[in-house]
């Protein structure tokens, strides 16, 4: 798995690679600019327009004066504008790169850029390298940037965002942002979500094993790390092997979540699915999914189950009486969903009683609920590894790029997933994908990556068809094809 550094680290992996690989820092620049330029061309902006490239001049702008070198071969029509006074600042390698400029493509400074132009705007001005306060000039870069109507794409990272840490001044406000390498940790807050724009990852050959010798806890997930983390089932596997699952979810005027959590359980693989609801609703379950068994009370051996999920839409009400219980007699970890997490939010004297290992998926509110009010995302990493580690427990902090946060103090970065699945259901989706993966036999670790990630990906294949028109049966619909995709039986 992709581990995410931090920007001080990018020097040292330059130069590593460029050592064991025999190249020089300008041959890995030249990279980074290809891979841009082949990305850019899959993008869907007018060819045809002007494009105005503000270049710094630290290596950000070396990556610039490159892309506006590729850019014009391939027969755009290429402006540049420094974004510095001193030939002296600037890196060898964005000086090289300067002199490689054709002498067709304009060279202007920034102040010359009138914001009323056409075109689209490539921001390479600066990037991991920046730190401290903007200086005053930086800040007019900055706000004439920002002043230009038309698209900004930013180069590694919206200038004047700093990459491991929170925004606190001027940056640019990029529509996308293509980053190098791995994805700088301050692109996955969601309170960068207005600077960031789109996020795209553009490999520039790094191998994941050249991450190794440094130090991090954080992780970007991406489609690779799948099939080999999947259970493998053969020709004599039996619906035993699939697993036993326990879904206690719905209630009266709710009872949708419990069918879209059975369901999505039963599409993820689970072999006997049981759904505990109350008598009088259990017509409901039994017509909409009659694959799914129904229990009104909760069975006295709980062992039967290989895994169980609790929460969605049961209400708040007595539930507190029947959580203790389960967790009173089931040992193996639990998925505790939406109104289980605001119960134990309400009755923290029960989270000493939750079986070691479960997973618990808020949404940023019910985060907030259970851990205490955060300020930010950061500040919600940090809580939570606190709070996994104190308790023996794993979070799954719901949103785009979700986060799997682990007792050993992991985060795992989800990459999948699109706008798309922001609609109702969605998280009742998540619990039976993640309970079905515990039941066929997956560590918690496994199941969460699965199925987060799977997730994310039902919802992309879903949303490619159905747009803002998705809703949580059609991410349903989509699991299965997330296995054909992945190229898993
Ligand atoms: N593996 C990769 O990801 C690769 C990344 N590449 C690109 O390189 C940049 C990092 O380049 P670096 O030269 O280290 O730094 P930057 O260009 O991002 O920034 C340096 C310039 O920023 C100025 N700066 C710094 N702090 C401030 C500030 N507070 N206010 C204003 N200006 C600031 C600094 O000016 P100085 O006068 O202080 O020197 C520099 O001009 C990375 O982001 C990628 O885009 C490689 O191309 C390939 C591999
Ligand atoms: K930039």
């Amino acid at each position: 798995m992709l581990k995410i550094l931090s920007g001080k680290q990018v020097k040292t992996l330059d130069a590593a690679h460029i050592e064991f690989n025999g190249i020089t820092s300008l041959d890995l620049m030249e990279k980074a600019a290809l891979a841009f330029v082949a990305w850019w061309k899959t993008i869907p902006l007018n060819d045809a327009l002007q494009i105005h490239i503000f270049c710094g001049a630290g290596n950000n702008g070396g990556d610039g004066f490159a892309i506006a070198r590729l850019l014009h071969q391939s027969g755009r029509v290429v402006a540049v504008f420094k974004c510095f006074d001193e030939l002296a600042k600037m890196s060898p390698e964005a000086f090289s790169n300067m002199e490689k400029l054709p002498s067709e493509i304009q060279q202007k400074v920034w102040s010359e850029f009138d914001p009323d132009s056409d075109g689209i705007l490539i921001d390479a001005f600066l990037g991991v390298g920046f730190s401290g306060r903007l200086r005053s000039e930086a800040v007019e870069v900055i706000q004439r940037i920002n002043s230009f109507a038309g698209k900004k794409v930013s180069v590694d990272i919206p200038s004047g965002l700093p990459s491991d840490e929170l925004l606190d001044g001027p940056c640019v406000e990029a529509d996308y942002t293509a980053t190098f390498a791995f994805p700088k940790l301050s692109l996955l807050f969601p309170e960068h979500s207005q600077v960031t724009g789109e996020m795209v990852l553009l490999d520039i050959g790094i191998g994941d094993e050249e991450y190794s010798r440094f130090s991090g806890s954080c992780f970007f997930l991406r489609e690779n790390d799948i099939a080999g983390v999947h259970r493998k089932f053969h020709r004599f596997s039996h619906k035993g092997d699939f697993g036993k699952i326990l879904i206690v979810a719905g209630s009266k005027g709710k009872m949708g979540a419990a069918i879209l959590s059975c369901t999505a359980a039963l599409r993820t693989g689970s072999g006997l699915v049981t759904s505990l609801v109350a008598e009088e609703e259990r017509q409901i379950v039994q017509i909409s999914v009659p694959e799914a068994m129904v229990t009104f009370s909760l069975p006295q051996d709980l062992s039967k189950f290989d895994a169980i999920a609790i929460g969605p839409g049961i209400g708040v009400g007595r539930n507190a009486e029947l959580l203790a219980t389960i967790f009173k007699n089931y040992t193996n970890p639990i998925v505790l969903d939406a109104d289980a997490i605001t119960i134990l939010s309400q009755n923290p004297e029960l989270l000493a009683l939750v079986p070691k290992g479960s997973i618990l998926t808020p949404h940023l509110t019910e985060f907030d609920r259970i851990l205490g009010k955060t300020e930010n995302h950061q500040d919600r990493l940090a809580k939570a590894s606190e709070f996994c580690q104190k308790w023996n427990l794993n979070l799954l902090i719901k949103g785009a790029n979700s986060v799997i946060c682990l007792a050993d103090g992991r985060h795992i970065f989800n990459s999948s997933g699109t706008q798309f699945m922001a609609t109702g259901g969605a998280g009742d989706v998540l619990t039976g994908m993640l309970t079905s993966f515990l039941g066929q036999g997956y560590s918690e670790e496994r199941a969460m990556i699965c199925g987060v990630f799977q997730h994310g990906l039902a919802g992309e294949i879903a949303g490619r068809k159905k747009r803002r028109g998705t809703i949580a049966s059609d991410i349903i619909e989509a699991i299965p094809d997330t296995f054909v995709e992945l190229g898993i039986s």
